[in-house]
């Protein structure tokens, strides 16, 4: 739920909405029960009439679960605790997305400003006065977009030369064609997910506005921080590695089954380590995840390794020797999130369970500390260099994987979308298609989640698989510690029992998801 308490005094609340709405045309007007808490004002329970905005889609597919975004318009300051009339989930609360479009990412932008003003010598050493000019220039341009974003101004198109700049203008044509003819998409009232977005293409394109700047990584330096903050933990995770594939051979399939285990769950916990949930503070993995796997079973709140496994081992057995098992990787987060997924990939393949992993990556920077092809190069080479041997072994034989091609690096600007997955298909066929090749898909990562399920607010027992809503291009799986309100695929109740006792299970990042969908 989203409440915005600045001067419009509009809000726009993401909830359940009941299925009674979904006849008809998109907007319907419905009344929902509220109690005003704000300052120095008695609690009172009122009416006011909301606008219900229906997912365009809803109507065609009357058999998906009621969800819709409504905008209620109340007098502020106020807290609301809103209740749809008609029996719906509660809608109660300050919502996460609120507070990250309030806080969070105006942190985030003065981080990037920061960033900028500190370099500033390094720009005029490298570009002479063109540097000063364009480091000056995109300060500009960025505090001009965070006085927008906090003051919900309408989102604006988007202005440079690169190729998705058509589909991001489109995006923003069908938002507004979602609104009353006299509404405009704004920072408050869009879709998180969508708004989010826009701020990083956004941040990007001040840059890409302002050579010889064009092509500068703003989040390079925290993500370099975090990877050599995390140098413990990475050393420990490369030691373990190269001490199970001296004797990897000889593994049977139940401790080969015991390894895939263990390194899955590395890699889900590595996800922890995101810089934009921070805000752009330090998030680095402080001792080895190893040890702690036991421990942290129980903050798995579903759990299908056992028919990844199956998948896996399944696939071994039956290819002969010219077949290729290939596994996709969709990454998420550089610095020790990125060394387990590439741990996890070794293993992958060194155990011949797959024959090829294919990772993709992000093509400009993203959420403060997604993996570029820039990022993924780097790694691979510190690793290459570092004193500890069994980090430069790993760097070394990472290396040659990339050589021999059985690691395959690609991007696509897909990723870097407002779009939910489901979309893929048709806004890029290309990386559909390319997907489909593959026997499993791993997306890392909250905010693949999100795109997964469309950033709806499902009911927690929705199956994970009505919620890709039709996105299967192979069998899949996400690996997400939860960081965001949106979680399907849970038992009945499960979800509710932390309601209460911890409210804030789903945006702390201690809990995780291993979730897999096989069918196609
Ligand atoms: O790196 P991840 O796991 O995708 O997380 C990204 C962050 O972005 C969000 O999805 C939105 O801010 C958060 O919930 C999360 O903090
Ligand atoms: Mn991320």
């Amino acid at each position: 739920m989203l409440i915005e308490d600045t001067a419009r005094c509009a809000c726009v609340i993401s909830g359940a909405v009941p299925l009674c709405y979904s006849a008809g045309g998109r907007w319907r007007r419905c009344r929902f029960r509220w109690r005003a808490a704000s300052r120095g004002q008695r609690r009172t329970n009122t009416t006011v009439g909301v606008k219900l905005l229906l997912w365009p889609d809803l109507e065609l597919s009357p058999c998906r679960p009621p969800v819709g975004a409504v905008t209620l318009r109340a007098p502020a300051p106020v807290r609301l605790h809103a209740f749809s009339s008609h029996g719906g989930i509660p809608l109660a609360g300050w919502s996460f997305a609120y507070f990250t479009i309030k806080d969070r990412l105006p942190q985030i932008l003065t981080k990037v400003i920061d960033t900028l003003h500190r370099h500033k010598n390094e720009f005029f050493e490298e570009h002479g006065e063109k540097g000063i000019e364009a480091e000056k220039n995109t300060i500009s341009i960025l505090s001009k977009l965070r006085n927008e974003l906090q003051t919900d101004k309408p989102l604006v198109p988007l202005d440079d030369k690169l190729c998705d700049v058509p589909l991001w203008n489109q995006y923003l044509e069908y938002q507004q064609n979602l609104l009353d003819g006299n509404e405009q998409p704004s920072w408050f009232q869009s879709p998180w997910l969508y708004v989010e977005c826009y701020m990083y293409r956004r941040i990007h394109e001040a840059l890409v506005h302002n050579p010889p700047l064009d092509d500068y990584d703003v989040f390079k330096e925290a993500k370099v921080q975090s990877f050599f903050e995390s140098q413990q933990a990475i050393i420990a995770l490369c030691t373990y590695l190269q001490e199970l594939l001296k004797n990897i051979e000889d593994l049977d399939e139940k401790q080969l089954q015991e390894e895939f285990f263990r390194l899955l769950q590395v890699s889900l916990w590595g996800n922890k380590c995101d810089l934009s949930f921070s805000a752009g503070e330090d998030n680095f993995q402080k001792a080895s995840s190893l040890k702690a796997l036991d421990n942290l079973k129980t903050f798995i709140l579903v759990d299908d390794t056992e028919d990844i496994w199956s998948l896996l081992i399944n696939s071994k057995k039956r290819r002969t020797s010219k077949d290729v098992t290939r596994v996709d990787i969709v990454l998420d987060n550089a610095g020790y999130e990125l060394i387990t997924d590439l741990v996890l990939a070794d293993f992958l393949l060194s155990s011949k369970l797959v024959t090829e992993i294919h990772f993709h990556g992000k093509c400009i920077p993203w959420y403060v500390s997604d993996t570029t092809k820039q990022d993924f190069n780097w790694t691979v080479k510190q690793l290459q260099s570092a004193n500890n041997r069994w980090i430069s072994r790993c760097g070394m034989n990472w290396e040659g994987s990339i050589k021999k091609g059985v690691f395959v690096y690609h991007d696509h600007m897909f990723w870097t979308l407002p779009h939910e997955f489901c979309s893929m298909a048709q806004v890029a066929t290309d990386l559909y298609t390319e997907l489909q090749k593959s026997h499993l898909i791993i997306f890392k990562g909250d905010l693949n989640y999100r795109k997964l399920t469309g950033d709806r607010k499902w009911e927690f027992t929705v199956p994970f698989h009505q919620a890709l809503n039709k996105f299967h291009p192979a069998p899949l799986c996400s690996l997400r510690t939860l960081k965001s309100d949106v979680q399907v695929g849970l038992k009945p109740g499960q979800g509710e029992q932390f309601v209460t006792s911890e409210p804030d299970w789903m945006i702390c990042g201690k809990y995780g998801v291993v979730q897999f969908d096989a069918s196609l």
